[in-house]
């Protein structure tokens, strides 16, 4: 399979293999005979291995962060910053892997003891999308393997070049065989293929929406665990009280930056009346001002969409709101640079209302549209009038408003004066309602995922 640049389509990266069903089965049997040294193995082990395989990521972040830039478009700031994420990821597990922890409580029962303690659950499929070619995959793998799992990774078919790098690093971490194995292929082959398969014991999924509800169906049916990240149609409120260069920034990097495809991204603006009128003319200056083009030229702002289907979708949503009867204040139309690539301009719309097809579905394009509304009250119900709840922001100088919005918005991570898009590496990452379905990813929360809870009763 040939890996292009959407940058420069006469760019070919590489041709990469892809498998099948027989691959996912060897793949699965490997790491079934290789689970129950590795889950009951030496902590230390594991420590180790994650610990090498962070450094090595972060020493070669440069090298890692053109080829993620070259295949998915992101600029290479963004990149080399994903892949210093995916190392640091990999460290932080290296030290969660030593510190599972259980708990010791006295039963009800006198004389009895009670011990609570944490396994891991098996072997694990791990689905990733192409947007965070490296992030992803490391936010699943490093805890998978911290908690003792094996797992078979299923990286996106855009980006099989991150993934081949990354799992050559894995390869050369000192795991044993079997512990983990990459099957790169079809999401619909090899990726049903190992949500269906009986030998693996949990399922985490990133992608979209339509997929992720297939994905959950399947591993329900057969009793697999699973958990879903999928998308975001995330808020961002500007209140009257914000400071304007402030809002205005913040919301030009979560809306564009990476292209907008981001499921963290800020689609929509929602602006309170008396700074409405000078928000949207200053955002539209800055969103003119964003220089588009290759994902390796120094100074570029923004990258191409990653794909012609994605770009077809960003223009087909783009007609929508125009159709719709929303105000095209900046962009709107695909931009030529000096190589062939899927560049379109930052696009934003003004005079939106809440119940457009623009403001209620995931786009995942530099798509974003700014509605108006009365006061803070108006301005959260329509934060919580959408199916998604992933990320949700308010710019604002007001600690009342700041404080009912972080308690009231209705999404599983909350900004305040800081873009809805970018978050740590250390602390958990997820949402509510159809963004997300399951336990945490990220941070000391992942253990809820990755492991399973015991409880041990002793006479003593
Ligand atoms: N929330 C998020 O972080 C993301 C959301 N999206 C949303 O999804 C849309 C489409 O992006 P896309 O990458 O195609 O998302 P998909 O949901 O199609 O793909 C995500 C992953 O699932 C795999 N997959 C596809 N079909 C199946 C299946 N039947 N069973 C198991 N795995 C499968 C894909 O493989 P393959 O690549 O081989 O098809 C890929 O590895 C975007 O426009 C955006 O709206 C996309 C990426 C990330
Ligand atoms: O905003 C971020 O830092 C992470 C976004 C993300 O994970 C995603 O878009 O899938």
């Amino acid at each position: 399979m040939a890996n292009v640049n959407p940058s420069d389509l006469a760019d070919t990266i590489g041709h990469y293999a892809v498998g099948g069903k027989a691959h996912v089965d060897r793949a699965v049997q490997a790491a079934r005979a290789a689970l129950p040294a590795w889950s009951t193995g030496g902590i230390q082990a594991r420590a180790d291995a994650l610990d090498r395989i962070g450094s090595e990521i972060l020493a070669r972040k440069e090298e890692l962060g053109a080829l993620l830039a070259r295949e998915e478009g992101k600029t290479r700031p963004e990149a080399v910053g994903e892949v210093a994420r995916a190392g640091n990821i990999f460290k932080f597990f290296a030290g969660e892997a030593l510190r599972t922890a259980g708990e010791l409580l006295p039963s009800v029962r006198p004389g009895i003891g009670v011990e609570i303690t944490r396994e891991p659950i098996g072997v694990v499929g791990l689905i990733s999308p192409w947007n965070f070619p490296i992030a992803i995959p490391a936010w699943k793998i490093a805890p998978a393997l911290a908690y003792g799992n094996c797992v078979v990774f299923k990286p996106a078919d855009l980006v099989p070049g991150s993934a081949w790098a990354l799992a050559e690093i894995i390869s050369r971490a000192g795991l044993p065989a079997g512990v983990f194995n990459l099957v790169m292929g079809a999401g619909r082959e090899v990726g049903q293929a190992l949500v269906d398969h009986p030998g693996i014991d949990a399922v985490s999924f990133t992608g979209s929406v339509g997929v992720g509800r297939q994905v959950a169906a399947a591993c329900v049916a057969r009793g697999a665990k699973v958990q879903l990240e999928m998308g975001g149609k995330n808020p961002q409120v500007v209140l009257d009280d914000a400071d304007l260069a402030v809002a205005v920034e913040l919301c030009a990097q979560s809306a564009f930056y990476s292209t907008g495809q981001r499921c963290t991204a800020s689609s929509r603006l929602i602006v309170t009346e008396g700074i409405y009128g000078r928000f949207v003319d200053a955002l539209a200056e800055r969103t003119r001002r964003i220089k588009v083009g290759h994902a390796l030229a120094a100074g570029v702002d923004m990258g191409p969409v990653v794909s012609a289907a994605q770009l077809e979708q960003d223009q087909r949503y783009i007609e929508i709101g125009q159709r719709e009867g929303a105000r095209l204040v900046a962009g709107g139309a695909r931009v030529n640079c000096e190589t062939e690539g899927y560049y379109l301009a930052p696009t934003l719309f003004a005079d939106s209302t809440p119940s457009m097809k623009i403001n209620r579905e995931e786009i995942f394009g530099p798509v974003a549209s700014v509605v108006r509304v009365k006061d803070y009250d108006e301005a959260l119900a329509v934060v919580n009038d959408t199916e998604f709840g992933l990320s949700a922001g308010i710019a604002t100088t007001s600690l009342k408003y700041a404080t009912h919005f972080k308690r009231h918005a209705q999404a599983g991570m909350v900004m305040v004066n800081l873009p809805t898009a970018g978050v740590d590496y250390h602390v958990p990452f997820g949402g509510r309602k159809g963004s997300s379905y399951g336990s945490r990813e990220q941070g000391r929360y992942a253990a809820e995922f990755y492991t399973t809870v015991k409880t041990a009763y002793t006479l003593a």
